[in-house]
């Protein structure tokens, strides 16, 4: 009981209550007053190397992963204006596959991690797959806030089994991905945000980009919220991913519009601000030409 009263206690710190339209309508002024000044060719270069280019297909070969990542180290140099992506994000078990293939530098090896994307197995199951990936080279880790525990309000075993993979990932970062289209209202995303945070997330993540609607900007706003006022409480400064569905220079730069007016400049770099994106990268290089 009183393990039970310590997360309820942490929860009543943050206002959780949070009215779906009111985000909306934040979220409208923010894009409509600050967007535009966002379209520049600095930010789409900024943009570029905050991107987690990934594969995550059920058909993704060795070959394919292979070439995915000789592709980022063919990229290196090859504009010298603009630095490389921030990460290339696979399943775990290609983790080998990019350690072995990638030569650009600077470019994190990320893995998507316990039962991804449903996060619906064994905490052990997901223990050893972090284990091993990290293991295997990884040095971030994505894994899925476990909903059905979080929906059932059993926050003690929701956050300890991430505190749990915390460990398993040893220096890996970790990513907490609350696959906020299928909590939808803000009050959940905000509460299961504080959550996570607690739990010793290094980035909240959007969304897996499979199944359920990926990221979408109120959804980032509450979540850049969050993180905020943890960092004013704690000090711990904790990143931000969006992803699933974000493909146009345009998706992009909205993004970061909410991070830069939410958390403001600190956060608008490769090391507190990604996107998780496979169809992005081209885009954004054909708007900087
Ligand atoms: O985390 C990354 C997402 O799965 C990517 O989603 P996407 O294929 O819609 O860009």
């Amino acid at each position: 009981m009183a393990e039970i009263n310590k997360y309820q206690d942490t929860l009543k710190q943050y206002k959780t209550d949070l009215k779906d339209a009111d985000i909306t309508a934040k979220v409208q002024e923010i894009i409509s007053k600050k967007m535009a000044g966002n379209n520049t060719l600095d930010v789409y270069k900024k943009l570029y190397t905050c991107i987690d280019l990934t594969t995550l297909n059920t058909t993704d070969t060795k070959e394919d992963v292979w070439k995915f990542t000789e592709k980022v180290n063919d990229f290196e140099g090859s504009r010298p204006d603009i630095k490389n992506v921030a990460a290339i994000c696979v399943y775990p078990n290609f983790a080998e596959v990019v350690k072995e293939a990638l030569t650009a530098e600077d470019v994190k090896i990320a893995c998507v991690s316990g039962g991804f994307p449903t996060s619906q197995t064994f905490s052990e199951v997901k223990i050893a797959e972090t284990a091993l990936a990290v293991a295997n080279g990884a040095d971030e880790i994505d894994i899925v806030l476990n909903l059905g525990l979080f929906l059932e309000e059993n926050y003690e075993e929701t956050c300890e089994e991430i505190d749990e993979l915390k460990h398993a990932c040893r220096n890996a970062h970790l990513k907490v991905i609350l696959e906020t289209g299928a909590l939808k209202s803000a009050s959940l995303i905000m509460k299961a945000s504080v959550l996570a945070l607690y739990s010793g997330a290094d980035f909240l993540k959007t969304s897996t980009g499979k199944v359920y609607e990926g990221a979408t900007l109120e959804a980032a706003y509450v979540m850049c919220n969050a993180i905020k006022e943890y960092h004013n409480k704690t000090g711990r400064k904790v990143g931000f991913k969006a992803s699933g569905g974000i493909a146009t220079t345009e998706d992009a730069v909205k993004y970061y519009t909410i991070v830069k007016e939410v958390l403001g400049d600190e956060w608008c770099n490769n090391e507190l601000f990604r996107i998780g994106a496979s169809r992005l990268a081209q885009n954004l290089l054909d708007s900087i030409k």
